[in-house]
């Protein structure tokens, strides 16, 4: 039986981020790939041109539907958009025993907000409490912490200001440094440094996203953190390798490079 994975997450239009790019990561990594959506974004490669957010009634019957009935063995948060949904999110996966992967998602690649600011309190004081691991990139750290990362080593204090708000295991994403693509992972007694040589390429939209949802893979198929991450890494890496033009601006990374 396949390990199912359940993604609660807003809808990338373009097909490149959210939703979209966190079943294409499931599909190519052999698990059974499962959506909460929260809510609707009109996107593509230019740009989020609108973002609509789901009542949080919606959000929780949806959740109920698929863990009541089919179950999940790792879940993955995304978008979450506004205080209200952050909370109801929060609140289910505080009963569930599956592995929860968050992704502190904040802005687009185009600097569109994802995520109310009001939203922030709500994500420190109850969603990152409820995290098996975190994923924030740079700007998404520094919004939450106060820590800005400027070179590899400040990545450690980053990590540990997040770790102080309750997730299990930090992963600061330093894809936006210059230099090799470096991520820190801890638990705040062991660390593990992830490096990838930096492509590139300009079609990284989804990346975020990408990485986050082969790690919830990677655990429901029963590897550790460390293993999941590592895992996850590599593929993040070779969909990056593999992105391609789609539209006139940044197009998304390849979620099918291993498949062909
Ligand atoms: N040009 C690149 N070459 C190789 N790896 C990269 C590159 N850019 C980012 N990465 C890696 O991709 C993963 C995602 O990191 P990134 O910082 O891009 O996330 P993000 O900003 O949350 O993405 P997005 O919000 O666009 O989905 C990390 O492992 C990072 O190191
Ligand atoms: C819906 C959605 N979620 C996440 C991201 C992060 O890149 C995005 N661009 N769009």
């Amino acid at each position: 039986m396949l390990p199912n994975v359940l993604t609660v997450a807003g809808s990338d239009s373009g097909g490149g981020a959210g939703v979209q790019a966190d079943l294409k990561t499931m599909l190519a990594l052999g698990v059974h790939g499962m959506s909460v959506v929260t809510a609707v974004t009109a996107q593509n490669s230019l740009g989020v041109q609108g973002a609509w957010e789901l009542p949080a009634e919606a959000v929780r019957a949806q959740y109920r539907s698929v863990v009541d009935d089919i179950g999940v063995q790792a879940v993955k948060t995304g978008m979450l958009a506004t205080a209200p949904l952050v909370e109801a999110v929060a609140e289910l996966l505080a009963d569930t025993d599956a592995p929860v992967v968050v992704d502190p998602v904040g802005v687009s690649k185009h600097g569109d907000p994802l995520l109310a600011s009001s939203a922030l309190d709500s994500v420190r004081g109850a969603l990152l409490p409820v995290a098996t691991v975190a994923t924030p990139n740079l700007d998404e750290v520094a919004q939450l912490t106060g820590v800005r990362v400027e070179k590899e080593d400040d990545l450690r204090a980053a990590a540990g200001a997040l770790l102080a708000f309750g997730p299990r295991w930090a992963l600061i994403k330093g894809g936006h440094l210059a230099g090799d693509a470096v991520d820190l992972l801890t638990d705040g007694s062991e660390e593990h440094w992830l490096r990838a040589p930096r492509h590139d390429n300009r079609h990284t939209h989804g990346t975020g996203c990408t990485l986050a949802s082969a790690v919830a893979a990677g655990l429901a198929k029963g590897l550790t953190v460390p293993q999941a991450v590592r895992a996850a890494k590599e593929y993040v890496t070779g969909a990056i390798a593999a992105g391609f033009r789609l539209g006139a601006g940044i197009g998304p990374v390849d979620h099918g490079w291993r498949l062909r």
